[in-house]
């Protein structure tokens, strides 16, 4: 019944609302190093015009006959496609340069659209696009709803102190890594067989296992996997993981981790790293956040999408006394990064996905200090079990947030529930001093607002380049997105990569191009957060071992994608920012070759784009609207759970969720506390009793009376608030979901629930309503200002 929200990205959120007005003076900036080394560059001399006439397709599919609607190129044209189904087309480009050329973020609403006149162009604008026919090419669908879902927030390290450390002691292992076991694969009948030579005894029982390092994963009787393709993971290390790992060996490894405990000294810690990971050196930046995190200090690391974050608490983690907790935004993260733990360090996740066995299988393991490395999600810091573990003594030395960014209302991933994330907090419910805040994309200010959420000194930045030379950047203008996608994806030099993903705006649009890409014998699979997220962690696997060609997706996909070969990323609609065009685009090319990143650019979504960033600012009477049903059980409701239906307050207030979490989260953890936050849960229940009449059961249970009291009936069929009826026999919504499984255990009752809502208990009742709202408003306001000018940038 709970739902952390962790579970399917759907709460990444989009950028807070925006309000295109002129920017506010601009933050300190942190450190002088901390220049990204991007430049500003609105034309490249490097273009080159072109202007080939269109030939005739051999391809039926694509039969470009009709010189419809020529696409005016924004500048000149570099871009030639060339292939057998297709003319010597050029696809007409804004721009195609190096990533390294582009300006420092800033938000796609201030892009200055570029004129059409060519004055600037000395070239000859191109030919026409030729008309594409084909059945199996859909047209772009008119009117779509932008309102889609899919817009989407010291204690003294012991290294070197008087504590004592645990022994070292280092699991015996062989190739074999962490399993990965939940509940969400439960419904799948494909079993995956782990060809490692052991297994992780503090896996959970589910029916499917994952396996570390390069995917080697084999479908009983399947077909798919036999060839057991392999998802490389560094392009710079030729040898594969399972090779890596047959060179293990545990007193090497003890050995190395006790000389890095005693002394972590830089030749001591590449001793480590060379025994535990095969690699010779330490990228740029990686030693450097070691060394701070293994001396308690609090660090800000931001480096690039691929460049070894995770070995920055991986490391630490085994020579820290404590356990290491990793929190991470997404399910699908968490998996990937525990499954990439090294063998030698046990790792365990909570997410809202399991089952109450698991987690409490988890927290026991935790508890007896099996478990080195933690991963939660943000949410979990509501849950009163997962926090009761720390109060005990078990010790934390370190606190990993991960996509740190999301703690920040003025980045582009904002999410409210990592406003909890505070250095106070932390401090407080795990008892830990050392904080590590990891991203691969900020802005100044981003940065700033993290680094004062956690409390880290801004000495304690480290930050590198952001080079990317081996992204090659493209845009097109689009008149129909859909068969110009085709075309590109058939031609040079997309034909001839192999993994590429194509990222849309809408839930259906991904949908849509999959279908037509499947139509076009373009292996392809959609990945939104609509989709379960078994059915999404399948499509990710069968991207990284290369079982699919394309991954159609919206923003809910890539997070933390460890898929070094990903060749091309497309951009089938603008994105909101240019902070989340670089974090995109950042998924290309991790193993250093030469990947193609293209936007197909059409007026349609530029000016859509820009009225959204227009329309959604919040105003104060519904702000107002909005504080009087929070509290509208105003004083009476002292200690019970009240909740807001997501859905239903989504239209009533006209505000999107993220911006309804955003206010109550501030409402939690402002100046003054109104409220305090639950996990967010279903809140509908339809009941249906089976063998007992529900009267006579009602006199032995306490909970049935008060469902047939509080209930409405429709059909034969009871229809309750959950919250309503737990506050009115004073117990908690948690107690009344495991009494009701207990009654359907006894099959003396069936039950669905639905309507995932908000709950929280009101603290204090605000005095006025009307100053709340007002400065409600004004800060969300200032966010939007911010946001919209990519806030010193
Ligand atoms: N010192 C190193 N030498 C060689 N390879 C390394 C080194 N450190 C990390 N790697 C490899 O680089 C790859 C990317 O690492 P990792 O996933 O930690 O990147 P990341 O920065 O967390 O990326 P993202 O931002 O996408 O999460 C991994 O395969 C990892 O094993």
């Amino acid at each position: 019944m709970e739902s952390d929200s962790d579970s399917d990205g759907s709460h990444i959120s989009a950028t807070p609302p925006r309000d295109p007005i002129p920017p506010p003076p601009p933050p300190p900036t942190l450190l002088s190093s901390n220049k990204f080394r991007f430049r500003a560059r609105a034309s490249s001399s490097r273009s080159t015009p072109t202007s080939k006439s269109p030939k005739p397709s051999s391809d039926p599919k694509l039969s470009p006959q009709d010189p419809s609607p020529t696409p005016s190129p924004l500048y000149s044209l570099p871009f030639q496609i060339r292939g057998p189904s297709l003319p010597n087309r050029p696809i007409p480009t804004l721009e195609t340069l190096p990533a390294r050329h582009l300006s420092h973020f800033a938000s796609f609403s201030k892009l200055r659209r570029p004129s059409l006149n060519f004055q600037d162009d000395p070239s000859p604008p191109p030919p026409p696009l030729p008309k594409a026919e084909s059945d199996s090419v859909p047209q772009e669908p008119k009117g779509e709803s932008v309102n889609s879902a899919n817009f989407v927030k010291r204690r003294p390290n012991l290294i070197g102190g008087n504590a004592p450390l645990p022994p070292v002691k280092i699991r015996k292992c062989g190739g074999e890594g962490n399993f990965v076991k939940l509940n969400m694969n439960r419904s799948s009948k494909r079993k995956f067989v782990n060809r490692g030579r052991g297994r992780n005894s503090y896996a959970s029982s589910g029916r499917k296992s994952y396996r570390r390092g390069r995917r080697r994963l084999r479908p009983e009787g399947g077909n798919e996997g036999e060839n057991n393709s392999v998802c490389e993971e560094d392009g710079l290390v030729a040898e594969s993981a399972g090779q890596r790992q047959k060179k293990y060996d545990c007193d090497l490894v003890e050995a190395a981790v006790s000389s890095a405990r005693n002394e972590p000294s830089d030749e001591n810690l590449v001793r480590l790293l060379k025994v535990v990971y095969g690699y010779n050196s330490f990228r740029d930046g990686q030693l450097e956040a070691i060394r701070m995190v293994l001396a308690g200090e609090s660090t800000m690391l931001v480096l690039p999408t691929g460049a070894g974050k995770s070995l920055c608490y991986q490391l630490p983690a085994m020579v820290l006394p404590g356990i290491t907790v990793v929190v991470s935004p997404l399910v699908a993260l968490m998996i990937d990064q525990l499954r990439h733990l090294p063998p030698m360090i046990r790792g365990g996740l909570l997410c809202s996905s399991q089952t109450a066995d698991e987690v409490s299988e988890t927290l026991r393991q935790l508890q007896e200090g099996t478990i080195r490395v933690l991963f939660v999600s943000p949410e979990r810091f509501l849950n009163a079990e997962f926090l009761s573990v720390f109060s005990t003594n078990l010790s934390t030395s370190l606190v990993v947030v991960d996509e740190a960014h999301c703690i920040s209302e003025w980045s582009h991933n904002f999410r409210p529930s990592y406003t909890r994330l505070r250095a106070s907090m932390l401090r407080a419910r795990l008892n830990v001093g050392c904080i590590l805040a990891m991203t691969a994309t900020a802005t100044t200010t981003t940065l700033h607002s993290v680094m004062s959420a956690l409390a880290i000194p801004q000495t304690n930045l480290i930050q590198k380049a952001q080079l990317r030379d081996n992204l090659q950047l493209s845009v097109s203008l689009s008149g129909n997105r859909m068969k110009d996608l085709l075309m590109l994806i058939k031609s040079s030099p997309f034909k001839e990569v192999q993994s590429i993903i194509i990222y849309c705006k809408f839930q259906y649009e991904t949908d849509q191009i999959s279908r037509c890409l499947c139509d076009n014998n373009i292996s392809a699979k959609s990945y939104h957060s609509g989709i379960p997220a078994k059915d999404r962690s399948r499509t990710q696997e069968l991207f990284c071992s290369n079982k699919i060609r394309v991954v159609v997706a919206t923003v809910a996909f890539g997070m933390g994608l460890d898929k070094q070969d990903v060749g091309a990323v497309i951009h089938y609609r603008l994105p909101e920012s240019l902070e989340e065009y670089v974090q995109e685009i950042g998924r290309a090319g991790r193993d250093g070759r030469l990947s193609h990143c293209h936007l197909l650019f059409d007026d349609d979504t530029y000016f859509k784009l820009r009225s959204l960033m227009h329309s959604e600012g919040v105003d104060e009477f519904a702000v107002n609207k909005f504080l009087t049903e929070v509290f509208s059980n105003g004083k009476n409701s002292q200690g019970k759970v009240c909740s807001l239906v997501k859905e239903s307050a989504s239209r009533k207030f006209d505000m999107k969720e993220e911006v309804m979490l955003t206010l109550l989260t501030h409402l939690e953890l402002g100046e003054v506390q109104y409220l305090c936050l639950h996990p967010q849960m279903n809140v509908t229940c339809t009941l249906n009793f089976h063998n007992t009449s529900p009267v006579l059961l009602a006199e032995k249970d306490r909970v049935v009376a008060a469902i047939l009291k509080k209930s409405e009936t429709k059909q034969g069929q009871y229809v309750f608030d959950i919250p309503t009826v737990a506050n009115s026999i004073g117990i908690t919504a948690i107690d009344l979901s495991n009494q009701l499984q207990n009654l359907k255990f006894k099959r003396e009752i069936t039950y669905e629930v639905k309507d995932p809502a908000y709950c929280y208990t009101i603290m204090e009742v605000p005095g006025d309503f009307f100053s709340l709202s007002a400065h409600l408003t004004k800060w969300l306001s200032e966010v939007e200002i911010c946001t919209e000018v990519g806030c010193n940038v």
